[in-house]
């Protein structure tokens, strides 16, 4: 069940937008000036960042990779990626993403791009809605991709990565928003919100009592 409250019972018009005009464009992304109508009927206008790779065939710009390495008589570990992101300025840790290509699903984009990330051959086991990623400033999207990793699989037990920029991290599932906590101490990076958002959700799912908010 759910229980929405409305801000403004009075609300008549459909909010929708009128016209996109660039900006400024480059080869990877644009600025956009969105013009729209807002629910009280009054035209505005919305400064949105776009990137310029979406392909025809998705409403998804990429793909973010939960991936779960399992090896016999092993934790499970959760697969991340430090990188030096240049929006950033800094090394961030990530779930492994990318870009869908053309003609690409999601679930195929996910199979190649932690390959090359990571090195590791994984299996769909799950394929989430299209989300949105920063809807206050841009129309990004994307699909949260969960793969499992056989680790015991011969072709996973030496994993090669084809980009030597990218360090590949394996945290416990067990405990794993602690070692993150404990990353981020020890390491200058910041972590990406799904990352640290998904360690809280885990962490109030095995242990409620460790998280403030969840009612015990
Ligand atoms: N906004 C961008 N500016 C760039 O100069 N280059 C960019 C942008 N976004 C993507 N890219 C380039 C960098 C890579 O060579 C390719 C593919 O990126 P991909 O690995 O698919 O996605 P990320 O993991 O999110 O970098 O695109």
């Amino acid at each position: 069940m759910s229980n929405v409250r409305n801000a403004d019972k009075n609300t008549k018009t459909v909010p929708h937008v009128v016209k996109e005009e660039i900006i400024a464009a480059g080869k990877w992304a644009r600025l956009d000036k969105t013009t729209y109508v807002d629910p009280s009927g009054k035209t505005r206008t919305w400064e949105t960042v776009k990137r310029t790779t979406r392909q025809s065939h998705t409403a998804t710009d990429g793909v973010q990779i939960l991936a779960i390495l399992n090896r016999a008589h092993h934790k499970d570990f959760v697969v991340l990626v430090k990188q030096f992101r240049p929006p950033m300025g800094c090394y961030t840790l990530e779930f492994p993403a990318g870009l869908i290509d053309d003609n690409e699903s999601a679930e195929t984009t996910a199979l190649r791009e932690l390959k090359e990330e990571t090195g590791y051959k994984g299996e769909v086991v799950r394929v989430s809605p299209v989300m949105c990623l920063d809807p206050g400033l841009s129309n990004c999207t994307t699909q949260f991709v969960m793969v499992n990793i056989n680790g015991d699989d011969p072709d996973n037990l030496n994993p090669t990565q084809e980009l030597e920029f990218i360090d590949v991290i394996l945290l416990p599932l067990d405990g794993f928003q602690i070692r993150i906590d404990e990353l981020l101490q020890k390491e200058d990076m910041v972590v990406d919100a799904k990352v640290y958002i998904y360690s809280v959700a885990l962490q109030a799912f095995t242990k409620p009592s460790e998280v403030p908010a969840v009612r015990q």
